[in-house]
C-alpha cells in the first residue's frame, strides 16, 4: 500500500480520473474522495498532481491528516526523510529526584521534567514545558504520555462525529476501565486495587496513586475539547462511584464495585430534581420503608442527570425522614421495574447523556442504603468538593484549547497585510486569556495539594469555600476564553466543524459549566460565607 513516487509520478495523477496531491511529501489518492471534498472537487482539482501542503495547511488542522491518512494515503515522495528507527531502548528510567512519592507524603522535590507537547507558551500547564514544580514527577510524565497518545489516536479523530450523534461508543468507555483510568477517579479514596484484580494503570503502581495522577488524566481527556465527550467517560462515574466506594456496605461493593470499575457496568449520580433544583434540603423524591422492613419503596423524578440513559446504578438522594437536611438519604438504586429514563435535548454536552428519570414504587433492598438514614447530606457535601474540582480541571483545559487554537490559526491567518498575531489587538486578547487560565491553574494546584495532604473532614470543612470560588473562577475564564477565541477565528468559530469547530463545540458547552455543580452566583456567595466561617473558628480577628 505505501509507495515510493517520484515527483513527476505523481504529477501525471492531475485529472479527475486519476487524481493525487502531495502533503509534507506524502501522497493522497482523492480520486473517489473529491466528491465528498466539503472544500469542493475544484478545488482539489487545481492542485491535483502537485504539492498542495501550503493550501491544505491554510485550510485544515492536523486531526484532518489524522482521520483520513489511513484511507487516503498512497504513498510518500523518494525525497521524504526516513524516519529513523526507534532505538531499541526500554523507556527511560526515572531521575533520581524525580522519584515517585506515595499520596501521603508531602513531595519536596522539584525537578523540571523533559519538555512534552507543542510546547506553544501556555497552551500546557507550565510542568510540561520544563519549568519546575514540586507536584509532578516522573510517573506523572509517564501516565501523561499513555493517556495523550490514547486520546489521539483513539479520540480525538472521531469526537465530531460521536457528538453529532449524541453518544461515544461503548468500547471507549471500556476501555476507560480495562487501562485502569475510571479507578483513578475516586478522589480522595486511594487507588482501589482490592476490586481490580490488583491492576492499576499501566505506567504507575497503584501504591504512587495520587490526586496529581487523577486530575491529569481529566486534563488530558479533556484537550479532545468536547464536555460531552469527558462528561461521558467521567461524569456520572466519577460522581456517583465515590459515594458507593467510601459508604456502601462491603457486601454490596464486592457485588458491584469491580464490574463499574471495569467499565462493564455504569453509575450515575441522581440528585437535582425539577422543582427544587440542587436545593438537596428541599428534596422530594421519598424512600419509604416497607413493612417488614426489608425495602425502601422510592417514588419520585430527578432531572438533568449525566449518563442516566446508560446506567446500571443511580446513587440516588432520597428523603427518608422529616423537612431539611437532617431527613436526606443516599440510596443506590438498580435499574429495574419502575425505574424510567428519558433523554433531554440540551444546549450543550451533547455526548454526555443529559436524562430525565422518573422512580416508581421502585422496591430497593436496605442493603443498599449508603452510610446512615437521613445523614445523607454530609455524604453530598463531601462529594461537591470532588465534582467541583473536576469541573475545575475541565474548564481550565477548554480554556486553553481555545487559546491553542485560536493562537495557531493567528499564527496563519493574515488580515490587512499581517498575519493576526502581528497585531496587538489580538495579542491583547491572548494575554487577557493566558493570564486568566494560568492564575486559575496554580490555584488549583494549590487545591489539589492541600486536598492531598488533609483528612477529608477538614478537606470539607477548609476547602469547600475556596474550591467553590475556583469553580466559579474558572467557569467565567472558560466563557471569556472561549468567546475571545471565537472573535479571533472569526465566521469559522460560528459554524460547525472546520477550524474553528473545536472553540464552535466548546462555546456552546458553557453554561453546562458555569451552572451544574453550584452555579457561578451561588459558587461565589459560598466561597466567602463559607471561609469567614471557617476563619472565624480560627480565631480571625474581624
Ligand atoms: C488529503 C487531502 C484533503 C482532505 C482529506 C481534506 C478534507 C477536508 C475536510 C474534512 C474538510 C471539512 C472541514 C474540516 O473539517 O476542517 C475540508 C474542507 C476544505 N478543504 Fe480540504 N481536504 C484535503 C485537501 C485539500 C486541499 C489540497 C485544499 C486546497 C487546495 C483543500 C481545501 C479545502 C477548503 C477550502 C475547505 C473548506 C474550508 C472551510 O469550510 O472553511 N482541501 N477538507
Amino acid at each position: 500500500m505505501s509507495k515510493v513516487f517520484s515527483a513527476e509520478e505523481v504529477a501525471g495523477h492531475n485529472k479527475a480520473e486519476s487524481l493525487y496531491v502531495i502533503v509534507d511529501q506524502d501522497v493522497y489518492d482523492v480520486t473517489t474522495f473529491a466528491d465528498e471534498h466539503p472544500g469542493g472537487k475544484k478545488i482539489l482539482q487545481r492542485v491535483g498532481g502537485k504539492d498542495a501542503s501550503k493550501q491544505f495547511w491554510k485550510y485544515h488542522n492536523e486531526s484532518i491528516l489524522k482521520k483520513y491518512k489511513p484511507k487516503l494515503q498512497v504513498g510518500s515522495l523518494n525525497t521524504k526523510p526516513q524516519p529513523a528507527a526507534k532505538p531499541a531502548a526500554p523507556k527511560a528510567a526515572p531521575k533520581p529526584a524525580a522519584k515517585a512519592a506515595s499520596s501521603s507524603e508531602p513531595k519536596q522535590e522539584s525537578e523540571a521534567l523533559e519538555p512534552f507537547g507543542d510546547l506553544i507558551p501556555y497552551a500546557d500547564p507550565h510542568w510540561y514545558q520544563s519549568y519546575h514544580s514540586q507536584y509532578y514527577n516522573q510517573s506523572h510524565a509517564d501516565l501523561r504520555a499513555e493517556v495523550r497518545e490514547w486520546v489521539e489516536e483513539k479520540i480525538m479523530p472521531f469526537v465530531d462525529e460521536w457528538e453529532e450523534a449524541k453518544m461515544i461508543p461503548t468500547e471507549i468507555y471500556k476501555e476507560m476501565g480495562q487501562r485502569g483510568y475510571l479507578a483513578g477517579l475516586m478522589g480522595s479514596e486511594k487507588y482501589p486495587t482490592q476490586y481490580t484484580g490488583g491492576k492499576c494503570c499501566a505506567s504507575v503502581p497503584a501504591e504512587n496513586w495520587d490526586l496529581f495522577h487523577e486530575l491529569l488524566i481529566t486534563d488530558e481527556i479533556s484537550r479532545a475539547a468536547s464536555g460531552g465527550l469527558v462528561w461521558n467517560l467521567i461524569g456520572g462515574f466519577g460522581i456517583g462511584g465515590p459515594p458507593l466506594l467510601k459508604y456502601g456496605k462491603p457486601a454490596l461493593k464486592d457485588r458491584i464495585v469491580p464490574g463499574i470499575l471495569a467499565g462493564d457496568k455504569r453509575i450515575c449520580l441522581a440528585i437535582t430534581e425539577p422543582d427544587v433544583g440542587s436545593d438537596v434540603a428541599q428534596l422530594t423524591c421519598e424512600a419509604k420503608l416497607s413493612e417488614d422492613g426489608k425495602h425502601y419503596i422510592v417514588n419520585g423524578e430527578k432531572k438533568w442527570i449525566t449518563n442516566g440513559i446508560w446506567c446500571d446504578y443511580f446513587t440516588t438522594a432520597v428523603r427518608t425522614g422529616g423537612k431539611g437536611m437532617g431527613g436526606v438519604s443516599m440510596l443506590l438504586i438498580e435499574r429495574g421495574p419502575g425505574v424510567t429514563t428519558r433523554r433531554m435535548d440540551c444546549q450543550g454536552v451533547w455526548s454526555s447523556g443529559t436524562t430525565y428519570i422518573t422512580f416508581e414504587d421502585v422496591k430497593v433492598p436496605v442493603e443498599n442504603l449508603l452510610g446512615k438514614e437521613n445523614k445523607g447530606f454530609n455524604i453530598i457535601m463531601t462529594n461537591f468538593n470532588h465534582e467541583r474540582i473536576g469541573i475545575i480541571i475541565q474548564c481550565l483545559r477548554f480554556s486553553r484549547v481555545c487559546y491553542e487554537e485560536a493562537m495557531k490559526f493567528a499564527h496563519k491567518r493574515k488580515t490587512f497585510g499581517k498575519k493576526l498575531i502581528e497585531h496587538p489587538v489580538i495579542r491583547l486578547k491572548f494575554a487577557h486569556m493566558a493570564r486568566q487560565i494560568e492564575a486559575s491553574w496554580a490555584w488549583l494546584e494549590q487545591m489539589m495539594y492541600q486536598c492531598q495532604v488533609m483528612g477529608e473532614t477538614e478537606a470539607m470543612l477548609k476547602l469547600g469555600g475556596a474550591i467553590a470560588g475556583l469553580k466559579a473562577q474558572s467557569t467565567v475564564t472558560f466563557e471569556f476564553c472561549a468567546r475571545e477565541a471565537s472573535q479571533i477565528f472569526g465566521g469559522l468559530s460560528y459554524t460547525r466543524g472546520g477550524q474553528g469547530g473545536k472553540v464552535e463545540r466548546l462555546y456552546r458547552d458553557v453554561r453546562a459549566y458555569a451552572i451544574p455543580g453550584g452555579s457561578e452566583e451561588i459558587m461565589l456567595d459560598l466561597s466567602i460565607r463559607q471561609a469567614l466561617k471557617v476563619h472565624e473558628f480560627m480565631g480571625a480577628k474581624l
